[in-house]
């Protein structure tokens, strides 16, 4: 008797576990659409079989309207698309959407709640204010536009009329040295020892370390066999956290509180009282940095692919953009920021990239202070909710033909400070934090490589206007192109 009352026992308890579990994994947003959903693993069949997991959130877009579900094995996930949700959330109801979900299991035990990506409240405010002030410093600016010159020299260098390249790799690390500029000061040659140990860190821990594409993210206890990546991914971490602690103490040397040129030398001058503050704490500065090189590299190396790709696709644009370059920057051998006012047409081409093909389709994970109302539906606070940021930027209430790739649309808005339907950088309080020197260095990059050389495509049938997503970011599909000098 006593044995059937045990195993009786024993099955309501499994019985209640498994079905405590299985609420928390569907959470309180039942009343969501979205695709039917298995036990434990949720969505994940559907999501890890489709080929580009961007035109699947499309399609389910198209079947479930502009809010619903997805669930990743423990976690809910809401999709939230359309102009005008996307502005009530982030503009008008910008206190409501503003914070990350900090307790997902992989940034919290890899970052170890530090840095900016995933800080919400003062933490937050405080780095995103040290990060913007520095982007605005008059010695950061100049040493930053000196050491782009040698940069653009270098992977210039790396391009010939007479074989084809692939530019993203070259890219890629060009953007490395974007972060290494803005973060410490200096570039690195290419065949630097210590630039490829950076690189290879760095790019490691942007690979396995995202949160989107771990699966410990959604099954956290994957980290605890042995073969998970994520311990190497935090090994990894904690050494980038020891190499920007030798360049603190190499800057702490030479320091010149009044020209500060880098996020280092800007954390310098803050006071002894300031940086007592968690918020500014050393931890959180060094995990700050190695966030703006992972928050970098894919998603500048991608801009300036996706320009590249469209020059190549509009011959007549590449030619409009070296003409004002030469006729603006005539008897210079570098285009420089003093020349931005009068670049308005390569300014123009700039913007409609990345309005028609913007990178960074979905917003960094947010999550709601309090209930939301959307299209009908409340999403319950504290969900994790990701925004497709795609629609507002070929929505035709805002843009006449939006599918067409038209620079000239351009024409009168390129001083507005802030265009409705065009979030490139995010919009509202979240705003990319990397956003200057991203846009800078972007001018910079592709009007200097313009001014030396004519962009040919090795097959100008290969140019498929179809993106891949590769977990962050939509790109073109690899391509090839000659660069041949011209002279001027
Ligand atoms: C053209 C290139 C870039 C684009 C299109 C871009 C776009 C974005 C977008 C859309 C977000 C998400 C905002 C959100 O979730 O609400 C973001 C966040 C972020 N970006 Fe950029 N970004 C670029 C370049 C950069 C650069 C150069 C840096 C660093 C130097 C950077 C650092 C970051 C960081 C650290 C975040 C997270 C900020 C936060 O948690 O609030 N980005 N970026």
């Amino acid at each position: 008797m006593e044995s059937i009352t045990t195993l009786a026992l024993t099955f309501s308890v499994c019985s209640l576990t498994i079905y405590c579990v299985y609420r928390r994994m569907v959470g309180s947003s039942t009343n969501l659409p979205g695709p039917r959903a298995w036990p434990i693993l949720g969505n994940l069949l559907m999501i890890s079989r489709a080929k580009d997991f961007y035109k699947l959130t499309k399609e389910l877009q198209k079947k479930y309207g502009n809010v619903y579900k997805l669930q990743f094995g423990q976690l809910t996930i809401i999709f939230i698309s359309g102009h005008k949700n996307i502005t009530k959330f982030w503009i008008e109801d910008g206190d409501i959407s503003t914070d990350r979900p900090d307790w997902l299991f992989c940034p919290r035990v890899i970052t170890k709640q530090k840095g900016i990506i995933m800080a919400n409240g003062h933490q937050y405010i405080e780095l995103y204010k040290l990060l913007m002030q520095a982007q605005h410093g008059e010695f950061f600016q100049k040493n930053m536009e000196l050491q782009l010159t040698e940069e653009i020299n270098e992977l210039c260098e790396c391009f010939s009329p007479d074989n084809a390249v692939d530019p993203l790799e070259h890219f890629r690390t060009s953007v490395l040295n974007v972060g290494a500029i803005m973060a410490f000061g200096k570039r690195f040659q290419y065949s630097d020892a210590e630039f490829k140990t950076l690189y290879a860190r760095i790019l490691y821990v942007f690979k396995h370390g995202q949160s989107f594409g771990r699966k410990e993210t959604f099954f956290s206890w994957l980290a605890y066999f042995t073969k998970s990546q994520v311990r190497k991914v935090i090994a990894e971490n904690d050494k980038l956290h020891e190499y920007i602690r030798e360049q603190l103490k190499d800057h702490k040397m030479e320091h010149n509180p009044k020209s500060p040129k880098d996020f280092l030398d800007f954390y310098l001058n803050l006071s002894e009282d300031t940086r007592k503050d968690s918020a500014l704490s050393e931890a959180n500065m060094f995990q700050t940095i190695i966030e703006m090189f992972t928050g970098s590299i894919d998603s500048l190396t991608a801009t300036l692919t996706i320009i590249v790709f469209y020059l190549l696709k509009y011959p007549d644009v590449q030619r409009k953009c070296r003409e004002e370059l030469h006729r603006v920057c005539k008897g210079k051998s570098t285009v420089t920021l003093e020349d931005r006012d009068q670049l308005l047409y390569n300014r123009s081409t700039i913007r409609e990239v990345l309005r028609i093909a913007k990178p960074l389709v979905f917003s960094i994970y947010r999550t709601n202070k309090r209930d939301m109302e959307v299209d009908g539906y409340t999403i319950p606070a504290k969900s994790i909710i990701l925004y497709d940021l795609n629609d507002p930027q070929i929505d035709p209430a805002v843009w006449e033909n939006p599918l067409e790739f038209n620079p000239d649309r351009w024409t009168d808005r390129l001083t507005e400070p802030q265009t409705d339907g065009f979030l490139p950088f995010g919009t509202g309080e979240r705003k990319c934090p990397g956003r200057i020197e991203a846009e800078r260095s972007t001018l910079l990059i592709t009007t200097n490589i313009l001014q030396k050389f004519e962009l040919i495509p090795e097959d100008v049938n290969n140019l498929p206007m179809e993106r891949e997503w590769t977990g962050v970011v939509l790109r073109p599909k690899p391509f090839k192109m000659f660069m041949k000098p011209v002279k001027y």
